[in-house]
């Protein structure tokens, strides 16, 4: 079967090409920049119309959350008209959409777990775009599977594990946000979960669903595991230290507590995402192997 993908270089994105590459039964076609550009999503519609794909996973999205504050037309024209696009061209073949979305939809401000249902109050302009770019679709094609997803990391892209490890190269002590809460993922694991349901997309499975890492944590949680497994692997190392959000001020207020509930993923699909702990240490040690994380990305490093 034919599956094609938005976005070419993002995590998710690198992932599905990585895990697909070696598939029998799976043909995995990437479209992204620079040859398509949500910004000018009629020839990327055009263009995964003709390639005829069986299922469409809408990947790429604008995820600079600090940044979407100050550029908030880029944001909308990404994240929800050309999500929207994606969608028209997946109906337009009568096959399924697979759009990821955010815990961001969320304010964060109650308890989680979130389930689908909570209401959804984002307190950032990228969830913001992100929750109408999720309606636009649902709005669009009935066949649709969206999955909200969260604090995604992997061997690929700018992520808070590659920032870690590149801070404690240079650095003994490391403070880092210990009052947000939320479920680490790897993309490496979403991806192996997408491909699983773009094989068989049942009728009666399409529509919205959490999927994150099985289990919690905070940002300086998330670093101390990451720190631990380095460290035993012969890598840099640094202590953490806690601070609150209130003491790193940044353009977008993060959710307090942007945890998932993945129940209903479960029930409907039979399986669970691994323990993030487990699927931080393989990416950890994948990043340690290949002796190299690239520079900081600009502005805070959480999406
Ligand atoms: N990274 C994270 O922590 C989280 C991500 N998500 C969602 O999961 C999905 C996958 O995220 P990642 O792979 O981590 O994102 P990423 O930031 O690694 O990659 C985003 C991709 O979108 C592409 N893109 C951005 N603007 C574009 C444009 N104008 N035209 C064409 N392509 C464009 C980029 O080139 C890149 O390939 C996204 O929908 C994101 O909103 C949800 C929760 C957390």
């Amino acid at each position: 079967m034919k599956v094609l993908v938005t976005g070419t270089t993002g995590q998710l994105a690198s992932s599905l090409i990585e895990l697909a590459a070696p598939l029998r039964d799976i043909e995995l076609i990437a479209v992204g920049r620079p040859e398509f550009d949500l910004t000018q999503p009629v020839p990327m519609r055009e263009a995964i119309v003709a390639a005829r794909p069986d299922v469409v996973i809408s990947a790429a999205a604008y995820t600079a959350v600090d940044r979407a504050e100050d550029e908030p037309a880029l944001a909308h024209a990404v994240n929800v008209v050309g999500a929207a696009c994606i969608a028209e061209a997946a109906a337009k073949l009568g096959v399924p959409i697979i759009h990821l979305s955010t815990d961001y939809v969320f304010s964060g401000d109650g308890r989680g777990p979130h389930r689908e249902d909570d209401e959804t109050r984002p307190g950032t302009f990228y969830g913001a775009t992100k929750l109408e770019g999720e309606r636009a679709v649902a709005s669009i094609t009935p066949r649709h599977i969206i999955l909200r997803t969260s604090w995604v990391y992997s061997p690929f892209g700018n992520n808070f594990v590659k920032t870690m490890l590149r801070l404690a190269e240079s650095r003994d002590t490391l403070t880092v946000v210990s009052d947000q809460y939320g479920n680490p993922t790897s993309a490496l694991d979403l991806a192996t979960a997408i491909l699983e349901i773009a094989r068989q997309p049942q009728r009666d499975r399409f529509g919205l669903y959490h999927l994150a890492g099985t289990g919690e944590t905070n940002w300086s949680g998330f670093a101390r595991h990451i720190l631990a497994v380095s460290r035993a692997n012969g890598g840099p190392s640094a202590t953490v230290q806690d601070i609150a959000s209130a003491d790193y001020p940044t353009r977008a207020r993060r959710p307090a507590d942007s945890r998932l509930c993945t129940e209903k993923f479960e029930k409907t699909f039979g399986r669970r995402l691994p323990a993030w702990q487990t699927s931080a240490e393989t990416v950890v040690r994948r990043l340690l192997r290949a002796g190299q994380w690239p520079k900081i990305p600009e502005g805070q490093p959480q999406v």
